[in-house]
């Protein structure tokens, strides 16, 4: 068998590319996917992403949870904002969680005529590597990026997950694009001190600034979590791995 797993820049790249019968893993380190696969490793029973705040509040419905941010704060009236350390088991446990951020969730909703859609980050990268390689599509690893700018610590996830996948036993010829060879290299350069790297990139330094350091080094943690949210009919759920 013969993947062809290819890393897109960002999200305008991903309009001209064809994504029907792929499996598109949509990555947004700083932070949508990390809070998504946060919620739901915390309980949360499913993720509504929407585009924007307006979508949100009129998909709102008695029992969710609202959350999401703009210029990484927190939308007013909300209940929590981006941080995936808002998203506790007391909050999120059954719970649905409408969720819109400034570019993650607008990622998804691109990303959604693919045959498979997932979220990936550091924090399930492996996860991720795994179910790819088991649905046996054509994979593209989407940065998601900010304001359509390229992301460094999404392309250097998108390396991981790309080099996971490589490793695997069970993988065949796996060819990349030039910007996953990129990627790839990336990331054996800065594996084994992934924080460090994140903590330099425009999104890390900003996240800093604003006193998210938290959220910054939490974010680069690899493989805490062996679920990766899947997206079926516009609402992403766990797929758990058999333990
Ligand atoms: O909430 C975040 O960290 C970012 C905000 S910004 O793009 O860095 O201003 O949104 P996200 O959708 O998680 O990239």
């Amino acid at each position: 068998m013969q993947l062809q797993v290819d890393v897109i820049a960002s999200i305008g790249e991903a309009r001209a590319v064809d994504l029907n019968q792929h499996t598109v893993i949509v990555i947004d380190v700083l932070r949508a996917t990390s809070t998504i696969i946060t919620a739901l490793a915390n309980g949360a029973a499913s993720v509504l992403p929407v585009e924007t705040v307006g979508q949100a509040r009129q998909q709102y419905a008695e029992g969710d949870v609202l959350g999401g941010e703009r210029f990484c704060k927190k939308i007013a009236g909300f209940d929590l904002g981006n941080s995936p350390h808002e998203y506790t088991s007391s909050w999120c446990l059954n719970k649905r969680i409408v969720l819109t951020t400034s570019n993650g969730t607008r990622a998804i909703q691109k990303a959604v005529r693919a045959e498979h859609v997932l979220a990936g980050a550091f924090l399930n990268a492996s996860a991720c590597a795994r179910l790819a390689l088991s649905l046996r599509r054509n994979v593209a690893l989407l940065c998601t990026g900010t304001q359509d700018a390229f992301a460094f610590e999404d392309a250097l996830c998108a390396g991981m997950i790309l080099h996971e996948m490589m490793s695997d036993h069970r993988a065949g010829t796996i060819v990349t694009n030039d910007l996953g060879m990129l990627a790839l290299s990336a990331y054996k350069q800065h594996k084994g001190h992934i924080h460090d790297a994140v903590r330099q990139c425009s999104s890390g330094k900003r996240l800093l600034k604003l006193g998210f350091s938290d959220d910054v080094e939490y974010c680069s943690l690899t493989n805490q979590v062996h679920l990766v949210p899947t997206l079926h009919e516009h609402l992403l759920i766990p797929h758990r791995e058999s333990s």
